[in-house]
């Protein structure tokens, strides 16, 4: 028996983000909308817990209990007071390091993947809650489509979207350290009022009628004056998609990855076009949004254990 997974990657059209808390994390209104760039994680049944990983960015990703697909299966064992035996199989898609939440993705893809294999059943808001402890981002991993995340972001209200967006999502040279990227924007707060976040009513408004044009000129991303600081190279990726025709620019949550958002597919596949000529990114690939949270997408009887790569065919 194999569970079959796939769960979405994020941009964030608004981060808005706070003061540090006394416990090191800011609050935030944090709208989340998925994006149809996908991870899949396989579990099957194994002697202890084992995996693997394929996909342009296998070597970035930690095989060790550092990994986020297998915290999860960890967490999940523990509570239903079994062991995590089972081989998870991560067929990476989504850029590591690269703000788009693609560990996040992965934990809450393990996490459905083994309350199937498992056969447990567990309650939506038990998942929801050990999403909410592996990281800020897993919730809005497992329900997918957009929504507000308050607090550090796991505190989920579904938004309504009216249409189908269209972006482009540049890939940057390296990844940005999420916690780095947190800490300039504190340092470059430094002297001045910290207003509490909260969410644009415009943004909302955009999102909810489905508009690429309103939603173009309310997207705004308080970590991008800090990812820039980081990585002021991304600023010429930005320059060139919006030289493109794209409708915005905006760093992806807390990059490096950029997003571009088009007017329309055929514009979004221009844009990307133009990105990649460029030369100032690492490659450049559409994706539409909104899109579903984790969901079982195979369930294989009798996998054939010899389809499913070893450590060594990672890449
Ligand atoms: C910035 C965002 C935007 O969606 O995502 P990415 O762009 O990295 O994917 C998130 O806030 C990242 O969420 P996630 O990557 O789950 O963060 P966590 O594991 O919970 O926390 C990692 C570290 O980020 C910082 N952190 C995270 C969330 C938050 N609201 N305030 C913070 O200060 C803290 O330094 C924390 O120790
Ligand atoms: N399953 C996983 N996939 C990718 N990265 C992971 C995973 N588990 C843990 N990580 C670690 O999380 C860090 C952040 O990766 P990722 O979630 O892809 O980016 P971001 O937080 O920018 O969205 C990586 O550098 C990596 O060390």
């Amino acid at each position: 028996m194999s569970i079959t997974v796939r769960v979405p990657a994020k941009v964030n059209v608004q981060l808005a983000v706070g003061a540090p808390r006394p416990d090191g994390y800011h609050d935030l209104a944090n709208v989340f909308l998925a994006v149809g760039l996908y991870d899949t994680v396989t579990a099957t049944p194994a002697d202890g817990l084992r995996l693997t990983v394929t996909g342009p960015d296998a070597a970035q990703v930690p095989l060790d209990g550092s990994n986020l697909a297998a915290r999860a299966a960890l967490a999940l064992a523990e509570r239903a007071g079994r062991t995590a035996d089972v081989h998870l199989h991560i067929a990476k898609d989504i850029p590591v390091a690269g703000g788009m939440a693609g560990g996040s993705a992965d934990a809450a893809a393990a996490l459905v993947a083994c309350d199937a294999l498992w056969g447990l059943a567990t309650p939506r808001e038990v998942l929801l809650s050990i999403c909410a402890d592996l990281g800020s981002d897993v919730p809005f991993s497992l329900v997918g489509e957009a929504a507000l995340g308050t607090g550090r972001g796991e505190k989920l209200e579904p938004l309504e979207v009216g249409g189908t967006f269209h972006w482009v999502f540049a890939a940057a040279d390296g990844g940005l350290s999420t916690p780095a990227v947190y800490r300039e924007f504190d340092r470059l707060c430094e002297g001045r009022e910290v207003p509490a976040p909260t969410a644009s009513p415009a943004l909302l408004a955009a999102l909810r009628e489905g508009d690429p044009h309103a939603l173009a000129a309310t997207v705004d991303n308080d970590l991008q004056p800090a990812a820039l600081s980081l990585n002021p190279a991304l600023a010429a990726t930005l320059a060139a998609g919006t030289e493109a025709g794209a409708l915005a620019a905006l760093v992806s949550g807390s990059g490096p990855t950029t997003a571009f958002l088009a007017e329309d597919a055929p514009a979004a596949a221009r844009i990307a076009e133009a990105l990649t000529a460029s030369g100032t990114c690492r490659s450049a690939r559409v994706a539409a949004s909104p899109a579903p949270g984790a969901t079982v997408v195979g369930q294989d009887p009798e996998p054939d254990r010899d389809t499913v790569p070893a450590r060594a065919d990672q890449g």
